[in-house]
């Protein structure tokens, strides 16, 4: 099995809620996202799946991301948007884009900080 992987980023605002802290209030980040997928196969370029095509899917959702208040984004309505949350709806927005193809999405990882992130998976 062939593992692949990207990196890209958005910037928005967020709150926590039902959260008893700081990040209850209106606040923003830098997020990093990592997203790896697998394949078994290759193309005739020796390619799982090309990296700019795997950025341009990402990056797609990161246009739905960025410089938003996330929680007033529909898939967000009425829960906290936490890292874990991110990471999910990034991964499953990638599980219907990548459907048909042979790339599977392993893992979606958001990194809200320089040393705090949350994956999904889809275990
Ligand atoms: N499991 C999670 N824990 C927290 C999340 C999260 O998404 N998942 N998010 C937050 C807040 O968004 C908050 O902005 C992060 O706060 P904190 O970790 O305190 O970040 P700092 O940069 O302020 O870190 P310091 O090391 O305390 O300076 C909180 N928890
Ligand atoms: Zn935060």
């Amino acid at each position: 099995m062939y593992h692949l992987t990207i990196q890209t980023h958005f910037a928005a605002a967020h709150n926590l809620l039902n959260y008893d802290g700081d990040c209850e209030n209106l606040h923003g980040h830098n997020w990093k996202v990592e997203v790896t997928v697998k394949t078994s196969t290759l193309d005739d370029a020796g390619l799982g799946i090309d990296f700019k095509i795997l950025k341009k899917k990402t990056n797609k959702v990161m246009d739905f991301l960025d410089h938003k208040y996330l929680n007033d984004l529909e898939p967000f309505k009425g829960v906290s948007t936490s890292s874990e949350r991110i990471s999910k709806y990034v991964f499953d927005e990638l599980v219907d884009d990548l459907q048909g193809s042979g790339v599977i999405v392993e893992r979606v990882t958001v990194w809200e900080s320089d040393n705090a992130c949350a994956s999904y998976t889809a275990d």
